[in-house]
């Protein structure tokens, strides 16, 4: 049996979003820019995705939802061309955000800092979310943007995102959140909330890899990070990639239609699979479960490096991860970990198990069943943990 619980790093393209793309490409393949029918035959089903993606999200009509290649550029987008606006070009010269952010803002603060902004990284507390008030206390009247990720990649919790947006319009600050890891796992409605810039991509919602958005209210000024075409109103230059459009609409329709109930579906497979590792001796799990995204399991094992256990479900031909996808090839230490007091070594042995709609029960039983006895093989030849002594009744605790 082959498990994927790797779901936060991307997902399987629904076979409903390939059957919606495959036109696109051999068929109604032409350049919506081109003035000749094989181009404008394109426009009806770009018009779809757009829709569609409003609709997911409450957008209104005010707003822009632009799509670019993947989140990574849409969150740069963000950051550079505020700074590009109201530090080069204004007086701003701050910018607010947090220090478990994906490493797209974080790298990218980084590049910022080196042209001179001053960057706040906000700490989060032991649940690993940074708290609202904190945001509030460091916002000064020098301050671009508040840049705060929705929801974890890494422990799928929930940020306050409301509560932030509020302080931000209070405060005049321009707010961004990278959604990613929110849009198609929990609710998301635009209008119900103050944000300015929210990033999203498509194949964290069983669509495909390479295609993002980004959502821009109320049409505010954001100058271009790609010129050269004027395409999507002169947003975002280069030339429409149709059938990852088209998928883009298709997936966020697909996970956001009926989304509570299919998240109830979810979170009850993953608390059973929490359940169950629980009950293994020495495991943390981070972050309350009421305040997560429900498909994500950010757990601790203590004595069993993480890379050992990733090796171990490996073998057993169950994929999950210690971490973001981003950081596997680094032997670090789970960055959140750290960041909500984890000593070294405990924040070396987390692993992230995320599952999706189409994780099956049987699937959720071997996984188990293999996490189990992964645990107990690994600290079996385990140098920091020492074996259980034999109970009183002379058996050794389950480990
Ligand atoms: C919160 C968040 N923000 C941005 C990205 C990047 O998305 P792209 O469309 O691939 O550029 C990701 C992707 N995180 C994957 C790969 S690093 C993970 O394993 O956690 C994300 O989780």
């Amino acid at each position: 049996m082959q498990v994927y619980l790797d779901n936060n790093a991307t997902t399987m393209v629904d076979p409903q979003v390939v059957e919606a793309m495959l036109p696109y490409f051999s068929e109604q393949y032409g350049n919506p820019n081109s003035l000749h029918k094989f181009g404008t035959s394109t426009h009806p089903a770009l018009a779809k995705a757009m829709d569609q993606v409003y609709t997911a999200l409450n957008a209104s009509d005010n707003d822009d939802i632009v799509f670019t290649s993947c989140a990574t550029e849409s969150n740069n987008w963000v950051l550079q061309s505020v700074f590009i606006d109201l530090v080069l070009n204004g007086d701003k010269n701050h910018m607010v955000t947090t220090e478990v952010e994906h490493p797209s803002i974080l790298a990218t603060c980084r590049f910022l800092e080196e042209q001179g902004v001053k960057v706040t990284y906000l700490p989060v507390n032991d649940q690993g979310v940074v708290e609202a008030h904190t945001v509030r206390s460091f916002i000064t009247d020098k301050t671009a943007l508040v840049s705060v990720m929705w929801a974890s990649n890494e422990t799928g919790m929930i940020f306050p995102i409301k509560e932030i947006g509020e302080i931000c319009k209070e405060k005049g600050v321009l707010f961004h959140s990278d959604g990613v890891q929110a849009i198609g796992k929990i609710p998301v409605d635009l209008q119900s909330l103050h944000i300015d810039f929210v990033s999203m991509s498509a194949h964290k919602f069983h669509g495909p890899k390479g295609v993002g958005a980004l959502y821009i209210r109320d049409s505010q000024k954001l100058t271009p990070l790609l010129h050269g075409g004027e395409h999507m109103g002169g947003r975002r230059s280069g030339t429409l990639n149709v059938p990852y459009i088209v998928g883009m609409g298709k997936a966020i329709e697909l996970a956001t239609t009926n989304i509570e109930e299919t998240a109830a579906k979810i979170r009850k497979k993953r608390d059973r699979l929490e359940d169950a590792i629980m009950q293994i001796s020495d495991t943390m799990i981070v972050g309350d479960r009421e305040n997560r995204t429900p498909n994500t399991i950010l757990v601790s094992v203590k004595g069993v490096e993480g890379e050992s256990m990733l090796w171990d479900l490996n073998k057993g031909d169950i994929g999950a991860s210690t971490g973001s996808a981003c950081a596997s090839e680094e032997l670090e230490a789970n960055t959140v970990m750290l960041a909500i007091g984890a000593d070294n070594e405990l924040a070396h042995t987390g692993i992230r198990l995320s599952l999706s709609r189409f994780t099956t029960d049987a699937e959720i039983d071997y996984a188990i069943s293999h996490f189990q006895n992964a645990v107990k093989r690994l600290r079996s030849i385990s140098s920091s943990y020492a074996v259980q002594q034999p109970t009183k009744g002379g058996e050794a605790k389950d480990c």
